[in-house]
Order: C-alpha cells, then structure tokens, then sequence
C-alpha cells in the first residue's frame, strides 16, 4: 500500500535518514519505534511529502509518489495525524471537523461527521469552541476525526497519546482498533512501545536515521534484550 525505498533524507548538511526502507501492506497496522529523534518524524514526513528526500522513492498504491507535494498524496488517500496535532485554533471544533470531510479516493464515505461525533462524544459539546480553547485531550480527538473525515486508505497517527490522562490515551487506543477494523491500514508513532506492539502486526525500530529491526510484532514484544538497547526501556 505504502512502500518506501532507500529514502535519505536531509536537513541542510544534517543527514538524517540514511537508506530506510519500510513497507505497510494493505490492511496492516506498522508501529515505528525508536528513541527520540531517531527519525521517526522525519520518515513519515519524508512519505508524505513534507520533506523531499534527496535519494530513494515512495509508492502508494502502486503509484509513485516521491516528490509530490503533501495535498497531492493526501487527496490519494492518506490521513496525518501530526505530532503537536495541528487544528486550525482559530476555527471552531465543529469547522475543523466540517471542512475535512469528503469520500475517500473510492468513493467510500464509511466516515461521516455524524459517526466522529459518536466515537468522540466529548466533542458534541464543544463543537462551537475554537480549536485553541479545547484540553489537549480533546485536540487530539479533532485531529484524529479531521484525518478520519477524509475517508483514507492509510492513516498515520505520530504521537497522537503524547501527554495526554490515561483514561483518554486509553480511549485513544480504541478508536485506533476501531480504525483496524475498519481496514485503514495505519502507521503508528508513539513513545509508549508496549501499546504499539499490541495494536499493530509488524514494527519498525529506528536507531540514528537506520532500520535497527523490523519484524512481528508479537515477537518483537519478546525480545526484551534488543528493545532494551533501542529503546532504552
Ligand atoms: N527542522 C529540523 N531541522 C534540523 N534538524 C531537525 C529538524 N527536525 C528534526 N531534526 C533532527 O533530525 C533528527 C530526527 O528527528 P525526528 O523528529 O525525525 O526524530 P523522531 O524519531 O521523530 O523523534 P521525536 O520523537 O523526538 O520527534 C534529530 O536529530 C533532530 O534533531
């Protein structure tokens, strides 16, 4: 579905990412590990258009895509749910959901305003609220419904539990199971490896900008030994 090639990728001189391969097959959930600034950020920057990897190549679909700017490869089918969340502070919650919503690239519509509201029935009552006035909590729920409003094929979610109470990380984590079921493949950024491992099929571990490990999840969550020397737990 998603599948990226010996990206490198720089900041000015700053060599971050050196070769990284990854792939997300259809319908699968791919949780991306590593320390903080291994790359994580930059990897799914770099797919997504964000950056301009200066070698390698990235294929969504089947399609290239490397080099196309972020609005081209988002209408293709891909939802960003980006670290630090992004919503428009100065639009109500209910017009930062609004104008996300469209059918997906195959016309599907699974997705509705209606249906956001009813996974995240906090947001009812905070729909004539700016973006910028709403808890971090809350934030992160606008974030995630605004990607899910554009009915993709693959959502990616970088951080999207960070410093938030564990009743709504947990909540979180639900409606990425809901997103599973549901058939979006999903890419998976957070700090909390253990969760990650239990909602996805297949991690990637970073180390410096390199793919360290990538395998089963289920096994990877048995290798205490490397975990521990990646990532430091
Ligand atoms: N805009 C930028 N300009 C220069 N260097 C950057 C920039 N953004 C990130 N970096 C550097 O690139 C490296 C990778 O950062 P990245 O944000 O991709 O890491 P990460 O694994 O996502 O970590 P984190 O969880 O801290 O975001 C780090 O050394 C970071 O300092």
């Amino acid at each position: 579905m998603l599948v990226a090639r010996g990206l490198h990728t720089y900041y000015g001189a700053s060599h971050v990412l050196h070769g990284v391969d990854l792939e997300l097959p259809s319908g699968c959930a791919l949780g991306l590990l590593g320390r903080n600034g291994m790359g994580k950020t930059t990897l799914l920057k770099s797919m997504l258009g964000l950056l301009k990897p200066r070698s390698g190549s990235v294929h969504f679909g089947g399609q290239a895509v490397t080099g196309l700017p972020p609005y081209e490869i988002a209408r293709l089918g891909v939802g960003y749910v980006p670290e630090g969340r992004g919503i428009f502070g100065n639009l109500s919650v209910r017009e930062n959901l609004q104008i996300a919503e469209r059918p997906g690239p195959d016309g599907s519509r699974a997705w509705t305003y209606e249906r956001v509201l009813e996974v995240f029935p906090r947001l009812k009552e905070r729909l004539h609220t700016g973006g910028q006035q709403v808890s971090g909590g809350e934030q992160q729920m606008v974030a995630i419904g605004r990607a899910l409003l554009t009915n993709p094929r693959v959502m990616i979610l970088d951080e999207a539990t960070e410093g938030l109470a564990p009743r709504i990380v947990e909540h979180i984590w639900q409606v990425i199971a809901q997103i599973r079921a549901g058939g979006i493949s999903t890419i998976i950024v957070d700090r909390n490896y253990r969760s990650v491992l239990r909602h996805t099929e297949r991690a990637v571990v970073l180390e410096k900008g390199r793919v360290a490990l990538a395998g089963e999840s289920r096994q990877l969550a048995q290798d205490e030994a490397a975990l521990h020397a990646l990532l430091g737990v």
